[in-house]
């Protein structure tokens, strides 16, 4: 069974495509996430494809959401979140959504980053992060938001908002405070620390560091082979537990949350900061 080449099967939403083994080729996978489902294992690849960097915005949330919604409907065993370039899982949040944005469209890209988390985070099934490449900002969040991470030599990973002006939201402070130790994610959150696969390992930010993209994908499935002799229910109430602190701040504070994001982006100095790290960005060349 070819599992490589893109197949034409029936469109499950306007971003999101499942890939499955139905022989009617597609040129071009022009879909935000693409869904892969490997028949034999029930592990679902999820693939961003907003090339060339997978930005997130409100449509790559949207699409995140519901490819998870199609896992969840489908009673998926387990995701695989990667990502179509081949060298970058995701670069964080859209620069140019929050340079030219307004309250409006930060309220509602927010909200779709909300969205999202709480789909990964509260799954039923475990989700593997295969970082194949750079994962920035919002990238490394949510390979942060997985149960496992395996990443490739060669790039970088860290919560670099601080460098982009944007005061920590409270979720990833909290989530990086758990799965760091205390002074390495005190260092992290406040100096926006940029990490090798080396280092990061060092500190619990990445499980495993790989030599590419295929043995990244070995190893969260041998992660995710893990539970097939556990009953998910009990993993699953036991996930809860560990998580319910995040999940219920986000769900008890839904707007406050949006808010404060507002807050720190519309501030003068997060915009002003924003605006020169957007200018490097497009000056780079
Ligand atoms: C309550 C629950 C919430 C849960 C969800 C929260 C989710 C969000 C969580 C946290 C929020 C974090 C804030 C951020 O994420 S801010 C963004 C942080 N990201 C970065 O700082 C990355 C910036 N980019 C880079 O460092 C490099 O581009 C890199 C990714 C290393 C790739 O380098 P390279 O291969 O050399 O490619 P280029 O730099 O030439 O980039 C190619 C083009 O892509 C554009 N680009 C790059 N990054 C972004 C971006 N983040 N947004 C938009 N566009 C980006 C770049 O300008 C190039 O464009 P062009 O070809 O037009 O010049």
């Amino acid at each position: 069974m070819s599992r490589n080449i893109l197949f034409l099967s029936k469109t499950i939403n306007s971003n999101v495509r499942r890939l499955c083994t139905t022989p009617t080729p597609v040129q071009k996978a022009e879909k935000l996430v693409l869904i892969d489902v490997n028949d034999k294992t029930g592990y679902g690849t999820l693939s961003m494809n907003r090339l060339p960097v997978n930005s997130l915005n409100v449509e790559l949330f949207n699409a995140l959401s519901d490819a998870y919604d199609e896992m969840e409907k489908n009673k998926s065993r387990g995701v695989i979140l990667t990502s179509t370039s081949p060298k970058i899982f995701s670069a964080g949040l859209d620069i140019n959504d929050l340079y030219s944005g307004d309250s409006k469209s930060w309220s509602e890209l927010w909200d779709a980053s909300q969205e999202a988390f709480l789909k990964i985070y509260d799954a039923s099934f475990p989700s593997a992060a295969a970082i194949n490449g750079h994962a920035i900002g919002g990238g490394c969040f949510f390979s942060m938001i997985c149960d496992y991470r395996a990443m490739v030599k060669g790039y970088q990973i860290g919560l670099n908002e601080i460098q982009v002006g944007i005061a920590l939201p409270k979720v990833l402070v909290m989530i990086m405070g758990k799965l760091l130790p205390r002074r390495h994610a005190e260092i992290s959150l406040t100096q926006g620390t940029l990490y090798s696969p080396e280092q990061a390992s060092k500190i619990n930010l990445v499980d495993d560091v790989v030599v590419d993209k295929a043995e990244a994908i070995i190893k969260c499935e041998a992660f995710l082979n893990k539970f097939r002799k556990i009953p998910m229910d009990a993993v699953n109430t036991t996930k809860r537990t560990i998580r319910r602190e995040e999940i219920d701040y986000i769900r008890n504070n839904k707007q406050k949350d949006i808010d404060d994001f507002v807050k720190a982006v519309e501030s003068v100095e997060a915009q002003n900061t924003i605006k020169m790290y957007y200018q490097a960005l497009k000056n780079k060349k």
